[in-house]
């Protein structure tokens, strides 16, 4: 199979439990909650993406043909030592295209694979940390993993229906958007007042990096 990828680049993770860490982020083109088009936002199930994921067209962007190949371009991105390489696969929606070739490829070069996922397709075996995050509306299928990071507030879906799942971490991350502000503040409230949640902030944006 081929992957059909928007962009590859080397940053630091910017939100959740690895928030620092250098990592190659893999970006997927295409999401099965939204089209990506700004005509289609007000009608899909995901209606808050901060993110564009149609087409190839960004930085190493294109169609890869099989999975040494984009491991491969993922590999050169590293800047550091063999040591500590981590991967974040993201999108769009990465499951719609990650497959265990992929996973394996990227271990075959020494990589830790990291994913961002909506949490409503099933993941291949052997994902090093598997970071859920749910959208109101659409079906949660993966109800365990590493990380459940809950972008807030979404009216139908509130933390609670969310922390009695397993996941090792629990990561609440305020909506960015025209209420940014105000989803801060009620992010920071509920973290005060239930500290399972850790507050995740979205650092890439405030530092003005990728
Ligand atoms: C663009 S999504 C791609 C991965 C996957 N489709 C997902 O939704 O998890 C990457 C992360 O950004 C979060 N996100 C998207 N739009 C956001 C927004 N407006 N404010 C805060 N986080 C947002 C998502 O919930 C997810 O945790
Ligand atoms: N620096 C940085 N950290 C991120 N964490 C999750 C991201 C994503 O879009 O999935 C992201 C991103 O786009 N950039
Ligand atoms: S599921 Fe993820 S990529 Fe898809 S529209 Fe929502 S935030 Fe964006
Ligand atoms: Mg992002």
């Amino acid at each position: 199979m081929s992957y059909a990828v928007k962009e590859i680049f080397l940053t630091l993770q910017g939100e959740g439990a690895h928030a620092g860490r250098a990592a190659v982020f893999c970006r997927f083109s295409g999401c099965n909650l939204w089209s990506g088009r700004e005509e289609d936002r007000a009608s899909a199930t995901c209606r808050f993406c901060d993110t564009d994921f149609v087409g190839t067209d960004g930085t190493l962007g294109g169609r890869y043909a099989t999975a040494d190949a984009l491991a491969d371009t993922v590999a050169g991105q590293w800047a550091g030592p063999a040591a500590h390489r981590y991967t974040v696969l993201t999108g769009g929606e990465p499951l719609l295209q990650v497959d265990k070739a992929f996973v394996d490829a990227l271990h075959a070069r020494g990589f830790e694979v990291g994913i961002e996922t909506n949490g409503t397709l099933a993941p291949p075996d052997g994902i090093d940390w598997l970071c859920v995050s749910p959208k109101a509306g659409a079906d949660l299928r993966i109800r365990r993993g590493h990380e459940l990071k809950l972008v807030y507030p979404q009216a139908d879906a509130r933390p609670e229906d969310f922390v009695n799942l397993a996941f090792d971490r629990f990561s609440l991350q305020p909506m960015d958007g025209p209420d940014a502000a105000e989803n801060t503040a009620r992010a920071i409230d509920y973290c005060l007042r239930h500290p399972q949640w850790r507050l995740s902030l979205q650092t890439h944006k405030t530092l003005g990096i990728r």
